[in-house]
């Protein structure tokens, strides 16, 4: 049998993401985050740079050609030695423990300036042409801070279409069968038995398995819940409440007839968990009118939960596009669910929001 499209890129991406998850890892159990403010006051750590340095050296690797967008710059390494150490500490010391798989990803980076070049090589504009990957290294890096769920996130567009996604999330459970509890996102840990990693190619299903320390582990299907009646939904929604309006979620749950409190859960573990049937909608709704959403923060999760039988657009319906360079320009706010319901939730969506 030929190979499926698209094969290799799932295989590098997901030892991709696996390794630069186990490095991110490393720095959540350790007191010292090296904590930097960006200019638009939001943290970046040295997990965020390591593992953004260790995938982008695995994809040049295999696709020297494919042009990467990602969301950290090596700038405030070029400019504090110190912090670059410490990175670098971080990442010549990361590795899978199955040496087939790290020479798959080409092994180590040679010295600290290659890590600095590495990094700013995610500096595409991205757009509507070619194969472009997008990184998110650490998506919810204040869930990261805080000690809860947070995502190294990984997809692949080609002429601006998400085909492969890959989401390593280390503190949700292995089991696809978990619901969400309440406190999923507050109370997370890494302990024995967490970390998973989703993926997707387009056309090809959705699968889960097991973070592991060497190779790939065999995938499981996973698909969204099936909806007796939208009333009993479980919605996820960002802890930070800057970044997702909480009263509107609040209000269109209302007015959908949920009664459950909504789970609150940093970066797009949120989507994982829907695919899998562990929740059932994810709501974000526009908190600032003048942000733009980026294309990291969706990619993988949107492939994702589409190819789990789900349907993800923003507030007015339409599908998100990934083809306008390194923003979704032309989008507010997501809004993800069960295809068979999609419709009524974003026709309550459009009845609050128009109020
Ligand atoms: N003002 C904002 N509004 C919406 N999203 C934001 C805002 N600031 C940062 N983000 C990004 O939102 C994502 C996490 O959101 P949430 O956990 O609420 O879903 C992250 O990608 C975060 O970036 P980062 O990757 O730096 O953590
Ligand atoms: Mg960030
Ligand atoms: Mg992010
Ligand atoms: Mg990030």
């Amino acid at each position: 049998m030929a190979s499926q499209e698209y094969s290799k890129e799932l295989h590098i991406a997901l030892l991709a993401v696996q390794r630069a998850t186990l490095l991110t890892k490393s720095v959540f159990h350790s007191h010292a985050k090296g904590t930097l403010n960006k200019s638009d006051a939001s943290p970046v750590t040295i997990g965020d740079f390591g593992a953004q340095a260790l995938i982008i050296a695995a994809l040049q690797h295999n696709f020297p050609q494919d042009e990467i967008v990602a969301e950290e710059e090596a700038k405030d390494l070029r400019e504090n030695d110190q912090l670059r150490e410490t990175v670098w500490d971080l990442v010549k010391g990361a590795s899978l423990s199955d040496a087939t798989a790290e020479n798959e990803l080409g092994g180590s980076i040679s010295s600290p300036e290659a890590m600095l070049d590495i990094i700013d090589k995610g500096n595409s504009k991205g757009g509507n042409r070619g194969r472009i990957w997008a990184i998110d290294p650490i998506d919810g890096t204040k869930g990261f801070l805080r000690g809860g769920q947070y995502a190294v996130c990984l997809g692949l567009m080609v002429d601006g279409d998400v085909k492969v996604g890959v989401l390593g999330c280390p503190n949700l459970p292995v089991s696809d069968s978990e619901r969400l509890s309440e406190n999923i996102g507050a109370d997370a840990t890494d302990a024995e038995g967490k970390g998973v990693l989703f993926s997707a190619v387009l056309g090809q299903g959705a699968q889960s398995r097991p973070l592991s320390k060497d190779t790939v582990s065999s995938p499981s299907s996973i698909h969204m819940k099936p909806l007796a009646n939208i009333s009993e939904a479980t919605f996820c929604e960002s802890v930070e409440a800057g970044h997702s309006s909480q009263g509107d979620a609040a209000a269109i749950a209302q007015k959908l007839g949920i009664t459950k409190p909504s789970v609150r859960m940093d970066s797009q573990a949120k989507y994982g968990s829907i695919a899998r049937g562990a929740g059932d909608l994810y709501l974000r709704l526009p908190a600032r009118k003048d942000y733009v959403e980026k294309i990291w923060d969706h990619a993988a999760g949107d492939l994702i939960v589409r190819e789990a039988g789900g349907q993800v657009t923003d507030v007015e319906g339409k599908r998100l596009d990934f083809s306008l360079g390194r923003t979704l320009a032309n989008n507010k706010g997501v809004i993800a669910a069960p295809k068979d319901v999609h419709g009524e939730v974003i026709e309550a969506v459009k009845s609050i929001l128009n109020k």
